[in-house]
């Protein structure tokens, strides 16, 4: 067997794995996804994207690509805002996409992309992230704290906590503990300063990765999440993470995610390697 192509590629530095897989050939288990992405024994990653044909999946998309989406610990996930640039980017690089414009079709639906270079001649990928839904409130344990949350759908889980003190000093090398009760799915969990009316600080700890550099859903929902503790429904901000800034907007529903999304390598797998991992694993 020939190795297998992959990409390594981030957004805001949340980096991924990509795979392209047209056909939907390769067996892409949750051993494999996790070997992949551990940053000792395999190339290092917070998740998988493969790059896969709707049709060979049988799934029905406006978007003749398919962005199937997986966590560094293996597990599948709706949606993955930092990834979709990344796999945008990679669609019109690979001649798969003549762009600028088109659909790539993702878990949690169709998502619109626009790819074109930005104000300082970069790069940049607008996703539309459809509509966002803020779900309710509950509470997360974060560095010996209990804080309180807002809930906020953004096609996977995530939970809000806007912070007075600053969100650079907490301590997330422990997960923080949330309720299982109200996320029985499990949840992203957001820290997030508010810096100025269209300005926000954040860090997250992501459900099946751990603490990421960036999480374009959590951009997402920690906008709309301040928007709603102001009585907004509408605005835009500037969201501040470790590995980068990014731009959102929030409508009623509707909301938009711009940012970079920059490859760093690509290669073959090892086919040794990738076999000795074929026991299922789920
Ligand atoms: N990093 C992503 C989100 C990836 C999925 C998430 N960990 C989940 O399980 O819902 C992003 O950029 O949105």
């Amino acid at each position: 067997m020939a190795g297998i192509e992959f990409l390594k590629g981030h957004g805001t530095q949340n980096d991924f794995v990509l795979l392209p897989d047209s056909d939907a050939s390769l067996e892409l288990t949750e051993r494999r996804v996790a070997a992949l992405c551990d940053r000792q024994q395999g190339l290092g990653a917070d998740g998988v994207l493969r790059v896969v044909r709707s049709e060979a999946l049988g799934l029905e998309s406006k978007g003749e690509w398919f962005m199937d989406y997986r966590n560094a610990d293996g597990s599948i996930a709706e949606m993955c805002g930092n990834g979709v640039r990344v796999f945008a980017r990679y669609l019109v690089e690979a001649g798969l996409e003549t762009g600028p414009e088109f659909v790539v079709g993702t878990r949690a639906g169709d998502r619109p992309v626009r790819v074109r270079p930005d104000a300082s001649g970069e790069l940049a990928v607008t996703v539309h992230m459809g509509p966002v839904a803020v779900t309710g409130t509950s509470v997360a344990v974060v560095d010996g704290r209990q804080v309180s949350g807002v809930a906020v759908d953004v096609g996977n889980p995530h939970l809000v906590s806007v912070l007075d003190d600053d969100v650079s000093a907490l301590d997330l090398t422990r997960a923080p503990r949330y309720d299982a009760e109200v996320f029985p799915q499990g949840v992203n969990l957001e820290f997030v300063n508010v810096l100025g009316p269209d300005a926000l600080r954040m860090r997250v700890h992501e459900r099946g990765v751990g603490e990421t550099r960036a999480c374009g859903t959590g951009t997402v929902a920690a906008v709309a999440a301040t928007l709603h503790l102001r009585g907004d429904d509408s605005g835009e901000a500037t969201v501040d993470v470790p590995g980068g800034r990014v731009a959102v907007t929030v409508r009623q529903g509707a909301s938009t995610l711009t940012g970079p999304a920059v490859f760093v390598a690509k290669g073959e797998l090892d086919a040794a390697w990738w076999n000795a991992l074929d026991w299922s694993g789920h």
